[in-house]
């Protein structure tokens, strides 16, 4: 049984919900003001406090710093009104257990408490210490960092949430970690590929079918919303839920109740939804790709993960990781990594994030062999020459401005692309005569600093060539 703490302004909320409380068997008491709230919580101690955010003497949210300094703060559920909609954001950022949007149904606050309760019990048997089980999360960047605070907080509560982020971020692998730090951690962790999912299968596979359901229903299936019972339903790529089925879909996150293809009964499941995706849902719920009530449903909690290029810091982290972990994986001695291959991965942009990034280290461990070493000419060659020439571009761009014919970067580069190009198959014919058309208008500008006459003169182009060339390679000859 728990002790329960409600503190709301209004009689008709506080009368519900004292008598919800009730019947659950714990004890309630409702307070109608945040100061003689504060009092309460200073007096007893209790499990759960239900706390309006606008009370008549105050914010109810500035409750929570002093809630932190107890012995044994109780689990906070905020209530929070449709006219407040930072509420729920500001709650969510003090750390609160879970909010519940007033007017709620009876069963979605009874869930909600029944899920704080439970842990808050799993809690104490564990001395109030929640250990975070981020090994499988390498990165020291403060962004990095921040994700890990919020994956935290959000590992303590049970509402839904979404994790959004560029391909290979991680999205899956937080999700886990989630789960493994949630008190869902001993059920299942069911991961459901919504871009894989055809349109005449969705049904079966999310909800089950009976025997008979359909041609081919041999036997009865069940569905991985019931496999998620108790656990985590990991909708990836939601992005890619048919427009058909996220309507049912709806219906089973409002009620938790769900009916499997052909059957007539209904039957529940008590998962939390975790979803993910690399689109812009909420653009595509303005043009109408994506249902806005599910949206609105899916993001009750937000956790956004940074894309690599803007943490570099942790490439370092992340390439040690991987060789290590593969070196293992292949039973091959350590490998140790020279500063070159480092730099180089340091100097790429990693659109494809550490999925990219895992996949080139991958590479190079194979073409690197027995070596002891690990170098960068190990990196694939596609990789080294979309690094020279993003250098070139970047270089080119403010070779306006400062780069010379003697700066040791610009002959660094062109040595590396020339190093790229022949260290394995030759590139064609058309790419090596663009690339080295691009490098000789390069030099020429920067050795005559950008002296019109000069130029024509040496390369003995026509004026006309040689603006088209210009044009070509997005350059211009700019006197510095
Ligand atoms: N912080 C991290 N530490 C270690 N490995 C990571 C980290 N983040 C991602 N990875 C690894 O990167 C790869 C991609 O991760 P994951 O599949 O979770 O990305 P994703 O964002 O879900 O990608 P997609 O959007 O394409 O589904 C996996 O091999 C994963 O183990």
């Amino acid at each position: 049984m728990g002790e329960i703490l409600i503190i709301d302004d209004d009689p008709e909320i506080c009368e519900t919900l004292e008598s919800l409380v009730q019947r659950q068997g714990h004890s309630a008491l409702s307070i109608r003001s945040l100061t003689k709230g504060r009092a309460a919580l200073e007096k007893h101690c209790f499990d759960i406090l239900f706390l309006d955010v606008r009370l008549p003497d105050g914010n109810g949210l500035d409750i929570l710093p002093q809630l932190t300094l107890l012995p044994k703060p109780p689990e906070v559920i905020i209530l929070t009104g449709k006219g407040d909609p930072d509420g729920a954001e500001l709650a969510i950022k003090g750390g609160v257990w879970d909010y519940i949007l007033k007017p709620s149904s009876v069963k979605e606050i009874t869930l909600t408490l029944n899920r704080a309760i439970r842990y808050r019990q799993e809690k104490q048997g564990n001395n109030g210490d929640v250990i975070l089980a981020t090994k499988t999360i390498i990165g020291e960047s403060s962004s990095i960092k921040a994700v890990k605070r919020q994956l935290l907080q959000v590992a303590k509560s049970s509402s839904n949430l979404l994790i959004t982020g560029e391909t290979g971020t991680g999205k899956e692998v937080f999700a886990r970690a989630i789960h493994d730090n949630s008190v869902r951690k001993d059920h299942p962790f069911v991961v459901v590929d919504c871009a894989s999912l055809t349109e005449s299968l969705v049904e079966s596979i999310l909800f089950g079918h009976r025997k008979g359901a359909f041609t081919g229903a041999h036997q009865h299936q069940q569905g991985l919303v019931k496999q998620a019972d108790g656990g985590t339903l990991f909708l990836d790529e939601i992005g890619e839920m048919p427009l058909s089925m996220q309507k049912s879909f709806l219906r089973v996150l409002q009620e938790r109740v769900f009916r499997a293809v052909g059957d007539s009964r209904e039957q529940t499941s008590d998962f939390r939804l975790i979803a993910a995706t690399n689109r812009d849902l909420d653009g595509m719920a303005r043009d109408g790709s994506f249902r806005n009530d599910l949206l609105y449903r899916i993001k009750t909690m937000q956790l956004n993960l940074p894309p690599l290029r803007i943490r570099t810091g942790d490439i370092r982290l992340l390439a040690d990781y991987r060789v290590e972990q593969l070196c293992k994986r292949y039973d091959m001695a350590p490998k140790e990594i020279n500063s070159d291959f480092f730099e180089l991965l340091e100097k790429y942009n990693w659109p494809g994030n550490i999925r990219e990034l895992f996949n080139n280290i991958e590479r190079a461990l194979v073409a690197a062999g027995v070596e002891k070493q690990l170098y960068a000419m190990h990196l694939p060659r596609t990789l080294r020459i979309a690094v020279a020439k993003q250098q070139i571009e970047q270089l080119s761009d403010q070779g306006r401005e400062i780069t010379t014919d003697n700066d040791p970067a610009v002959r660094n580069i062109r040595q590396q692309l020339f190093d790229a190009l022949f260290h394995q198959s030759p590139p064609s014919m058309k790419t090596f005569r663009d690339l080295t058309e691009r490098f000789y208008l390069i030099t020429l500008i920067e050795r005559y600093n950008g002296n019109l006459t000069e130029i024509l003169n040496t390369s003995g182009l026509s004026r006309s060539h040689l603006y088209s060339l210009l044009k070509k390679h997005q350059l211009t000859v700019a006197q510095q």
